[in-house]
């Protein structure tokens, strides 16, 4: 054993008295069972100081320096809380899979989910499909060939499609922390384009080793292949694409590996079987997916495929890239994807992480809304559509909240930048952000601080940043009329812009959508619209650290959106948003100090998770679709309760009336109501705002719109 088993270590012993290595491990053998785990003791870490003091000199950080016992004490210690933090990280992963083992995949998955981790993009990239590792593969061979023909006699030998295995060398199940000097000398040789026999078989590492099923024994080789050919400190560049243009070895998914081991009786099979499963061959289809990693790998793989330069998560894998046989249309219009729903995610990160939500797992609608984005001109089309309309009206009347599948709006990658720019913001010092503070502008627009926000007279464990349609004639003084601040984040402003035009696109295509399932004429629909199609939207990010357990309050407290819909994109984290249902006689908790606005009184009903689904926006209605429909659609409460240990990033996008609009009940709804229904007072929106920013002067509360 070289690296890394230890023993507990005690600072006063360092740093000669650490036993050898065999000893170490031994005593680490002995010492800890499996289910023994390890709590630090005061002045106590459980990494050896030779250990520490290798890596210490292995990065050249030491030079002739001596290095304290306190230094070293305290470098061990941070390497604790580093692996703890990452492993939890990773594990959020393995629960949204619902799987039991935690491997290569999810720690890629949590270096390019957590902004903190990012250094390590090129230590951890993530996987891509062996079929894509090949295509990139042939690609550098075919660039090598044309800069050396001499090459072709050579590279026509090699196994560039993964199918022999006789030149593969096996590493070495560990390595010496110094071991990457000679894999690199490898790295180089490829990279230079004079390729040996030798470092190309190197490359070859991950289609070969790790047996049948591959998973454990393929993700160190991988993770030594990329420590050997990466360039520390290169943190933005587009993990496999440098690799291809390198060639040096990809980091392919280890349970591909696993499909690949038997290389060459099984690899065209596969990859014949990959192919039909991208174009949605039944046969392949089923024969793949009888494997449910297989098929999780591949969506990944393929979402890698598609925004890798960004590091893209499995989460965030296009929906119009699955299997089409993975679609089942379950109702008229309400589109439910046949793979496994998102885990019981309460449950088990609860578990996990010895946490208690009382919530179950979401079942709220997915409604796609393609049918909308393109014409209509046949009977068909105009059936897909009718059936979008009504599944949005069914949704609104019994939950007001629903997955909206905009996959073939947007591309997955570009919220996702989003996300990854409101960390980068949310992780500046926080006199940076203080610098773009609502309180410099109209107390609307710009940064507000972690708990300034407050919800049911509760603070929120969030900080965030307020975007707002921008008025003609700035006034700062004036509440909401100032002008927008943007952070000094490179792309920050444009990349956000342009997000505000598509949402604000999507919410009169939706709008125009419910309106058709709410029964509206085409005149009352030009008239609603009207009211609409200059929004007075908000754009907001929202940075959520993990909630403390001593916090008197919530992530964000329960409220209902005031305004007309809301779009909310948020990174993969599990259980943090749940959404209250009604249901008379069911309770998990809900009104049990639960934090419920007091005017909802003693209702009974359940907090549900809304966890976020690949390609999809949790959409909810606001409380202007309320007073439309005359109080026939509900707008929900949710709320957010965020105990994992990741910083999440949500933004929901506020798609609102115009300023001027007012809005009353709709002859539409009434339609579907009778006669007998109370009619909702008609409100004007900007007055209506304007309360709400009113309120909130009176009590105090320096939030813009802490919610009641
Ligand atoms: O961050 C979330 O998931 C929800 C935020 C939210 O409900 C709101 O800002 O209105
Ligand atoms: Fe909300």
């Amino acid at each position: 054993m070289e690296d890394d088993s230890a023993a507990p270590s005690v600072a006063s012993d360092l740093p000669l008295d650490t036993p050898t290595d065999d000893e170490e491990s031994d005593q680490l053998a002995s010492d800890m069972d499996d289910d023994d785990y390890y709590t630090r003791a005061r002045g106590e870490t459980c990494l050896p100081s030779s250990r520490i003091q290798n890596i210490v000199k292995a990065h050249g950080a030491l030079g002739s320096l001596a290095l304290s016992r306190e230094a070293m004490f305290v470098l061990s210690v941070a390497t604790e809380e580093f692996i703890g933090r990452l492993a939890l990280q990773g594990s959020l992963n393995v629960t949204r899979q619902a799987r039991h083992s935690f491997e290569y995949w999810d720690m890629a998955t949590a270096v390019h989910d957590g902004a903190e981790f990012s250094f390590l993009m090129d230590t951890i990239p993530l996987p891509v499909t062996a079929q894509e590792a090949m295509e990139l593969r042939e690609e550098r061979r075919k660039e090598l060939i044309a800069n050396d023909p001499a090459l072709l006699e050579s590279t026509n030998h090699l196994p560039l499609n993964g199918t022999t295995t006789s030149t593969v060398t096996k590493p070495k199940a560990k390595s010496k922390p110094n071991g990457k000097e000679k894999a690199s000398k490898n790295a180089n040789a490829s990279a230079g384009g004079g390729r040996t026999k030798s470092s190309q078989s190197s490359s070859l590492r991950w289609d070969t080793a790790g047996g049948s099923n591959g998973q454990s024994a393929s993700a160190p080789i991988a993770s030594t292949s990329v420590s050997a050919s990466s360039t520390r400190g290169s943190r933005g560049e587009a993990g496999w694409s440098r690799w291809a243009a390198e060639g040096t070895p990809f980091p392919v998914d280890p349970r591909l590996n696993g499909l690949l081991a038997n290389a060459n009786a099984h690899t065209a099979q596969t990859l014949a079987a990959l192919n039909g499963l991208r174009s949605g061959d039944p046969a392949a289809v089923s024969s793949l997916l009888a494997n449910p990693y297989q098929r999780t790998t591949l969506w990944t793989s393929t979402s890698a495929s598609t925004t890798n330069s960004r590091g893209a998560s499995d989460n965030t894998t296009p929906t119009s890239e699955r299997p089409s046989s993975s679609l089942t249309t379950e109702n008229p219009g309400r589109t439910i994807y046949s793979e496994p729903k998102p885990p019981p995610a309460a449950l088990s990160v609860s578990s996990l992480l010895n946490l208690t939500t009382m919530t179950q797992t979401s079942n709220l609608p997915i409604i796609n809304i393609a049918p909308y984005l393109r014409p209509a001109n046949t009977p068909e089309e105009l059936s897909a559509r009718k059936a979008v309309s009504d599944a949005l009206h069914g949704a609104s009347l019994r939950f007001g909240f629903f997955y909206l599948d905009i996959s073939a709006y947007v591309d997955a990658s570009v919220p996702e930048e989003l996300t990854s720019l409101a960390r980068t913001f949310f992780h500046l010092p926080q006199e940076t952000k203080d610098e773009i503070s609502l309180t410099k502008q109209d107390n609307a627009r710009g940064y507000q601080r972690l708990k300034q926000n407050v919800t049911n007279g509760k603070a929120d464990n969030h900080e965030g940043l307020d975007m707002y349609r921008p008025v003609e004639h700035p006034d700062k003084t004036k509440p909401l009329w100032g002008e927008n601040q943007f952070p000094d984040v490179p792309g920050f402003r444009k990349k956000y812009e342009d997000w505000i035009e598509k949402m604000k696109a999507l919410g009169l295509i939706v709008m125009e959508a419910m309106a058709v399932g709410l029964g509206l004429t085409p005149d009352e629909w030009t008239e609603l619209r009207a009211q609409v199609d200059d929004s007075f939207w908000v754009m907001r990010a929202i940075g959520y650290p993990p909630l403390p357990g001593d916090h008197d309050g919530f992530s964000c407290g329960a409220h209902k959106d005031y305004g007309c819909l809301t779009f909310l994109y948020a990174d993969p984290t599990p259980s943090a948003l749940q959404v209250f249902l009604q249901q008379p006689g069911t309770t998990n908790g809900a009104s049990e100090s639960q934090g419920l606005p007091a005017e909802q009184g003693d209702v009974e009903g359940v907090w549900i998770n809304a966890d976020p689904i690949p390609g999809c926006v949790v959409c909810n209605i606001g409380e202007m679709w309320e007073i439309w429909t005359n109080g026939l659609y509900k707008s929900t409460l949710h709320r957010v309760v965020h105990r994992s240990s990741n910083y999440r990033v949500s933004i929901p996008f506020f798609f609102e009336p115009n300023f001027d609009a007012m809005v009353k009940p709709l002859a539409a709804a009434n339609r579907i109501l009778g006669n007998s229904a109370p009619e909702a007072k008609p409100v004007c929106y900007g007055d209506f705002l304007m309360g709400k920013v009113g309120q909130i002067r009176q009590l105090k509360c320096r939030g813009p719109f802490s919610r009641f």
